[in-house]
């Protein structure tokens, strides 16, 4: 009984976060897919259309997942309360990011979620995700389709990958083994609401001492993001990074043992 529930824990902590769909169909064939794998938690990021009697005939008996679907403005309010944030791209980007096979992604999703709410993003149908949007994110993960035709429907994109959150989930049970340890203590990652103020702060320093400038502000905050998303700092770390962006811009902090 103690191992379902903590089970069932780490799947309510992971969320499938859809980004501006257009097509309600998906939003009921993402339903279903989640519901199959015993996912429940589906974040709608301003959806361009609203769930209609065409995501419910597509959902069938998953209804109730678009029900309870959390309908937010924006990205950052679906990952409120994240620590760990994955999103989804067919194609690579300019800016390499770190890449998670879906297995891993699986694996790693599964793993964080028994201490924390992880989220994995999708994209828009027709465009996917921005690089701002991809850049929010710890990890890409990018399913290895055909090359030549590599961009799958959204729903069945979720349906992979949710199923690879499904494979991990089951490996622990088959295997009846309890929950590795994490060798980082509860709470270690700051939430990535903390991180996003942490960037904000950064960029406001950096603009404020001449090393950014606002008309033209080139890669190097993409850069920075890519940089500190990939060193995976702690709230401790995090914390003093913000301590030293404080003292840049604090005087009296600079100069008080002087
Ligand atoms: C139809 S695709 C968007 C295609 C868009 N032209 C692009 O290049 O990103 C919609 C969403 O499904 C997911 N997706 C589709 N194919 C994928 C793949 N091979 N690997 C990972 N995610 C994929 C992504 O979330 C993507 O944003």
């Amino acid at each position: 009984m103690s191992e379902l529930i903590s089970e069932k824990v780490g799947l309510d902590n992971v969320r499938i976060v859809l980004v501006e769909t257009s097509h309600t169909g998906n939003m009921g064939s993402t339903a279903r897919a989640m519901k199959t794998m015993g996912l429940t938690n589906l974040y709608l990021v301003n959806p361009l259309v609203k769930p209609d009697s065409q995501a419910i005939a597509l959902a069938a008996g998953a209804s109730d997942i678009i029900g309870h679907a959390s309908i937010v403005d924006t990205l950052d309010e679906a990952l409120v309360g994240c620590r760990l944030v994955i999103g989804t791209s067919a194609r690579s980007r300019t800016l390499q990011w770190p890449m998670l096979e879906p297995r891993e992604c699986g694996v790693k999703m599964t793993q964080e979620a028994q201490q924390a709410p992880v989220a994995l993003v999708f994209g828009r149908e027709r465009v996917g995700l921005t690089n701002d949007e991809l850049q929010k994110c710890h990890y890409h993960v990018a399913i290895p389709a055909n090359p030549d035709y590599s961009s799958l429907n959204l729903a069945m994109a979720v349906q992979i990958l949710a199923y690879e959150i499904r494979v991990a989930w089951l490996d622990r049970q088959v295997e009846s083994q309890p929950v590795p340890e994490l060798a980082e203590p509860e709470q270690a990652y700051p939430l990535a609401e903390d991180l996003e103020r942490f960037y904000q702060h950064l960029q406001t320093v950096l603009l404020n001492i001449g090393f950014i400038r606002a008309a033209h502000p080139g890669q190097v905050m993409n850069k920075l993001r890519r940089l500190i998303n990939r060193a995976r700092p702690e709230s401790q770390e995090l914390n003093i990074l913000r301590g030293i962006l404080s003292a840049i811009e604090n005087p009296d902090i600079r100069n008080r043992d002087k």
